[in-house]
Order: structure tokens, then sequence, then C-alpha cells
């Protein structure tokens, strides 16, 4: 127990205040958020970043090789000119004899040259670098300057020459050339000039781009002197293909002067638009020009988000996609099961139904702060309202029968005060036809906490027709019990009768402190009756015996009984022996006035009765219960009525001592009580 107290006395003890430590721990906790956002946004721009320069990097490197390559093909297809035999062959004769079929045949293969290996223009040139044919005809004028000196330098070497990408005037365009010269045996012949258009040809190269971005480019780079030149394609920009050319020493920051200067690889610069870029540069193989690839990083920053967006959003979708079958694949479960779940629900409201109309039972919940009643269909029916399930208070105090609807309503008040099972039949008018009605009610009142209304739920039954049966079976039984009690022939009490009365009426005596008669009479020579008579008639002397003898008996409590055969007994509640002697004389000549003809009577020609009369009184019997006193009742007035036999007959004899001796001369016995399974 004392345990007990200090375990409560510790959890009773007030807690320490630590209110002050949550601002501390939020902003503890919004300074590890704002970190850790700090830091996965500088490692996602890391990774930006070295994506973005990587795919610049691949850009770059792709576009130089392909400009190798073309370089090298366009070497390769210069040197197999200058190697080709018959080709010098038919140069040095047609220099030698310009026969018109050979010039066509040398033209033809210039038109060769310009359609199969794409190129623009193809001239044959002598020594001195003057233009001799090309595919149309015969060609005239000089080779340009950079031409001429590519020419001698390639005669000397005995190999192609190429004359660098750049601009002419004879051209609209840039140009790119190789000289390949012509050999008869040792001696010069010539070359052939191949001019290639570089929009057609090698600017397409540097175009091929993975992205769409419109800052993105590629540029062929090469120092002049204190200046960079550059070419670009300008590939997105709908323009025509610049040449830039900027003084080093002012464009510092810029991507191409830094290319020139020397930097290799990925590096981040600000070009002549003043705007930051990501550049990577790199040196064509055999050229003097440069590669540099570059973007804007704004706006490949913002692509790569974008991709990372869309491929984010793409995983997204595919998520909430995911939710949603999942979703739906619940909700679709749920609905089945609730469908089931509402199948069981309808099969055992119907089953009740069914069971509360086959019962004529109805159960129903009373709210006692709505003052409603919630009920089923069964119930509703037997209120006789609609079958809504809904009844007010006030509703249902007008259906109870006016006779009962204050104790009705004192029996509910009282069961839901005390708490105690409701049993209880009343009458109620139904509402619809305002029938009467008889129902029993079982219910029980219960709160499920204090802070719940009490209700009460139970269940309502017609039992009207119960009710009926139960009425008719009780009259019913009522009228067995006094057939049982009374006499068949004369229509008065039987003996059992008799003998309960004599019962009851002695109890009542005691009470009351007063005396109780009895008067025993035998019809005399009855058996004479009959036999001249006959048995009709006999019975009918009896019935007019009977009638007589109740017409006489008027007071309450007085009781005439058929004992026998021809012997009647008459119970005098209150009747001292003066009484009881005077109502059996007023008997006698009851009878006798009836003068019933009996012409086999021994003592007189009408019907005549012999009477014993005797008279008890509490005092002198104190101790003597119901049955004990009624034996001695039957006794006296027995052995009365045997001496009035004996002694003549149609006479009063009023029972003393020696109506006993008479009786029993050996001694006095006691009469066998008369139960009423003995009749
Ligand atoms: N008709 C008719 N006769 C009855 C009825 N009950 C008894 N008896 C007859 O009543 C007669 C009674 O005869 P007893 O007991 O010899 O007596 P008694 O002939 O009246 O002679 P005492 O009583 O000595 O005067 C019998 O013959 C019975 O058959 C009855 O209900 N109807």
């Amino acid at each position: 127990m004392q345990m007990l107290t200090t375990l409560l006395r510790q959890h009773a003890r007030p807690r320490p205040r630590v209110w002050w430590l949550l601002p501390l721990v939020a902003l503890l906790l919004l300074g590890s958020i704002g970190w850790g956002a700090h830091r996965i946004y500088q490692e996602r721009e890391l990774r930006y970043r070295h994506q973005i320069e990587g795919g610049l990097h691949a850009v770059n490197l792709l576009q130089m090789r392909g400009l190798a390559d073309w370089r090298a093909r366009r070497m390769a297809e210069a040197a197999a000119l200058t190697q080709d035999g018959l080709l010098a062959r038919a140069v040095a004769q047609w220099r030698k004899t310009a026969a018109p079929e050979r010039e066509a045949l040398l033209r033809e293969r210039l038109l060769i040259l310009v359609e199969q290996a794409r190129y623009t223009a193809a001239y044959l040139v002598d020594v001195q670098g003057r233009l001799l044919l090309q595919p149309q005809g015969t060609a005239a004028g000089l080779l340009p300057a950079p031409e001429q000196q590519a020419l001698q330098q390639a005669l000397v070497q005995a190999q192609p020459v190429v004359v660098e990408l750049r601009r002419d005037p004879a051209f609209a365009f840039e140009i790119y050339g190789l000289l390949a010269p012509l050999f008869d045996g040792d001696r010069p012949l010539g070359a052939v000039w191949l001019v290639v258009d570089a929009r057609t040809t090698l600017y397409p190269l540097l175009q091929t781009w993975p992205s769409h971005s419109p800052s993105a480019e590629s540029v062929l780079v090469r120092r002049q002197g204190d200046a960079a030149v550059a070419l670009s394609p300008l590939r997105l920009r709908g323009e025509e293909p610049t040449a830039l050319q900027l003084p080093l020493a002012q464009h510092r920051r810029d991507p191409l002067v830094q290319a020139v200067e020397g930097v290799r690889g990925a590096f981040y610069a600000s070009d002549y638009r003043e705007q930051e870029v990501l550049a990577v540069a790199s040196a064509v193989p055999d050229s003097p020009w440069l590669l540099v690839s570059k973007v804007d990083v704004a706006d490949a920053f913002s692509e790569a988000q974008r991709r990372e967006w869309l491929g984010l959003g793409l995983l997204a979708s595919l998520g909430l996609l995911l939710l949603g079958c999942i979703a739906m694949l619940w909700q679709w479960r749920a609905w089945q099961r609730e469908r089931a779940l509402k199948g069981e629900l309808e099969r055992n409201l119907r089953w009740l139904d069914n069971a509360q109309k086959a019962a004529a039972v109805g159960y129903f919940t009373y709210d006692t702060r709505r003052e409603t009643f919630v009920m089923s269909r069964m119930a509703s029916a037997i209120f006789g309202l609609p079958a809504d399930g809904r009844m007010t208070l006030r509703q249902w105090m007008g259906l109870l029968h006016p006779d009962e609807g204050a104790q009705v309503l004192q029996i509910h008040g009282r069961a839901m005060t005390e708490r105690t099972p409701l049993r209880t039949q009343y009458r109620i008018r139904r509402a619809n036809d305002r029938q009467e009605r008889w129902v029993e009610v079982w219910g029980e009142y219960s709160q499920a906490s204090a802070a719940e209304p009490s209700r009460m739920t139970g269940t309502v039954q017609d039992i009207t027709e119960r009710r009926h049966t139960e009425e008719q079976l009780s009259r019913y039984r009522a009228a067995l019990e006094a057939q049982v009690r009374l006499d068949p022939l004369t229509q008065v009490a039987n003996r059992l009768a008799l003998h309960e009365a004599v019962t009851h009426e002695w109890s009542r005596a005691q009470r009351e402190g007063t005396p109780l008669a009895m008067v025993m009479m035998d019809v005399d020579h009855f058996k004479a009756y009959n036999d001249y008579y006959g048995h009709v008639a006999g019975d009918q002397c009896l019935r007019r015996v009977a009638e007589a003898l109740s017409a006489l008996l008027g007071r309450a409590g007085d009781l005439l009984a058929r004992y026998g055969g021809e012997e009647f007994a008459v119970l005098l509640p209150g009747a001292d022996v003066p009484a009881a002697m005077a109502v059996a004389l007023r008997l006698q000549d009851q009878v006798r006035a009836l003068a019933l003809e009996h012409r086999g009577s021994a003592c007189s020609g009408i019907v005549t009765l012999s009477m014993g009369v005797t008279s008890l009184h509490p005092q002198q019997h104190a101790d003597v219960a119901g049955q004990e006193a009624a034996q001695i009742l039957f006794q006296q007035a027995d052995a009365a009525l045997y001496t009035a036999k004996q002694t003549g007959r149609n006479r009063v004899v009023l029972y003393g001592a020696d109506c006993m001796a008479a009786l029993h001369p050996s001694g006095w016995t006691p009469l066998t009580p008369i139960e009423p399974h003995d009749l």
C-alpha cells in the first residue's frame, strides 16, 4: 500500500518545464534542414556541371574527329590524283596535241571528281598556275595567290598541298582548296585544283548537336598574326556563317582567343557578347585550326534541369499511375467487401424481419435525450406507424390507452430511475386504425458513460390474441370450477362446495367469535317414492325440494348443498342453536307446504323431511382447526338426523349426547373427512 502511495506521489510530481527548449529545437531543426538543402543544391549543381562539361567534351571530340577524317579523306583523294599515271599521260598528250577528244576525256575526268567526290569545282592548271580546263570546257585566268603558293610547294614536294579555309573574292562562300600535282615521269605537268564549299561539306560536320540549346555552337579558329580568326557556321541562328577577327589583346576572356592562346579542354569564359559560356577547345590534327565548342552556361543549365525535370516528371507520373492503380485496386476490393457485407446485412435483416413477423415481435431503442424511439419495421407495424422506424415520446404517449397511460408512464419512469429491467403489458390504440391492442414490452435501460444519454433497448410484442385467449380460458376455468362445485340435478352446491364452505366459515367464525350451525336433512322413505312413482319422478321431487329449500335461505353466507342421494345440508354461519332450530323448522314447513304426494310414505301422505341440527361456537372449540370442525359439525348433525329417523321421521332433532350414543352404540368414531376427489 505504502509503495503504491509512493508511486502515485512520484507520478503526481510536476514534470520539469521544457517548453523553452522547443524553439531551440525547432531552430536547430530548421537550420539542419536548410544546411541539408544547401548541400543538396551544391551537389546537384556540381553534378549538372560535370554532366554538361562531359556532354560538351563528347560533342567537341566527335566533331573534331569528323573534321580530321574529312581532311584525311580529301588528302587521300588528292594523293590518288597525283599518283594516277593515266591521268598524267592524258594531260601530257593533251598538252602536246590539243585534240578535242583528248580534251573531252580530261573534262570527263574532272566532272567525275566534281560529281562523285562532291567538289565544288575542279580545274586543271599548268605549272605557272594558269587555269587550263574545267568540267564545262576550257578555263582562263590564274590561280589566286594562296593557291599559287601552294602549287609551287606541291610541285616541289611532289604531293598534294592544302589551302586552308578562307574567303576569296571569286567565290561567294568560304572555300577549302587542294592542289594535287601531276608529273610525266619527273617532268611536272601542272596540277588539279580541287575547290570545296565549306558550307555544304565542312560546316554540316559542326552542326551535329545532341541538344536543342540555341546558344550551343562549334567554331573553327586559328591564329592570324595578333588576331584570332574564327569561322562560325552559326548553327541555329538562321544567319549566314560569319567570320570573326578578334584582336588577341582586346578579347583575353573570349573562349576563341583563349583557345588560340593555348587553352585546351573544358573551361569557362566570357565571349564577345559578354555572356558566360562553357567551352571545350581541341586542335584539329594536321591543320592550323582549333575547334571550340561552346554553350551559354545559363542555357546549358536550364536544359540539363529541364531534362532532369522531364525524367523526374516521368518517374512521378509512373509513381502516380502506380498509386492510382493501387488505389483503384484497393477501392475495388473495398467495394467488393462492402457489397458482400451489404448482402449479408440484407440477408440478416430479412431473416430478422421474418423472425419478427413470425413471432410478432419488434425491437426498438429509446433515446432519453432526444426523446425518440427508433424501431424495426415490425415494431412500427405494431404501433400502427409508417415503416420509417421513428416515433417521438409525445406520439407514443398519445397511443397509450387513457385508462392506463399514467400507470404505464409510472412503470417506465421507475425502470429508468432504478435501472431495473422493464416487463410490462399495456393497451394501446393503434395509430393507423385506432384499434385497441395489447402489447408486451421488455426493455432495459443502459448508459455507456456519464456523457452519453441513457437509452432503453427492448422488444415489443402484440399479445392481443394471446390476451383474448387467456381471458376466454380464465372464464372457462371459472365456469368449470363452478360446475365442479354444483350438483347437476338440483343446481345447488354439492358436497365438495359444502366442505370448502364449512372450513372457510369456521375460520371466519373463529376470527369473529360467532357460532356456526349445520342442518342435515333427508327425504323420508324416498326409496318407496322411487319405487312408486319411478326414478324420473324421484328426480323431479328432489329438484322441487331443493328449490323450496333455497327459496327460503336468503341470508348471505347461508348455503344449501345436496349432500348425497336424497340428503341435503344447510350451513348457517352466525346461527346458534335456537336460530338454527328456527331455520330447520321453517325449512320443514316449506317442504311440507309443497304438498308433494307420497303414497309410499309410511309416516305421511306427502313428502316430508327428517332433520338433524347442531351448532358449534369457537369459544368451546378454541383449538379446533377447520377440517376437524367440519368433521364435528357433520358428525353431530348426522347423529341428530339419525335420531330423527329412528324416532319416527318427519321431525327436527337437535344434537345432544343421546344422539351420539344412539348412532354408535359401541362407542364414538370420528367420520372420515370428505375430499373433493371423493366426489
Ligand atoms: N330418483 C332418485 N332417487 C334417488 C336419488 N339418489 C338416491 N335415490 C334413492 O333414494 C333412496 C334412498 O333410500 P333409503 O336410503 O333406503 O332411505 P329411505 O327409503 O328414504 O328411507 P329413510 O331414509 O329411512 O326414510 C334409494 O332408493 C335411492 O335409489 C336420485 O338422485 N334420484
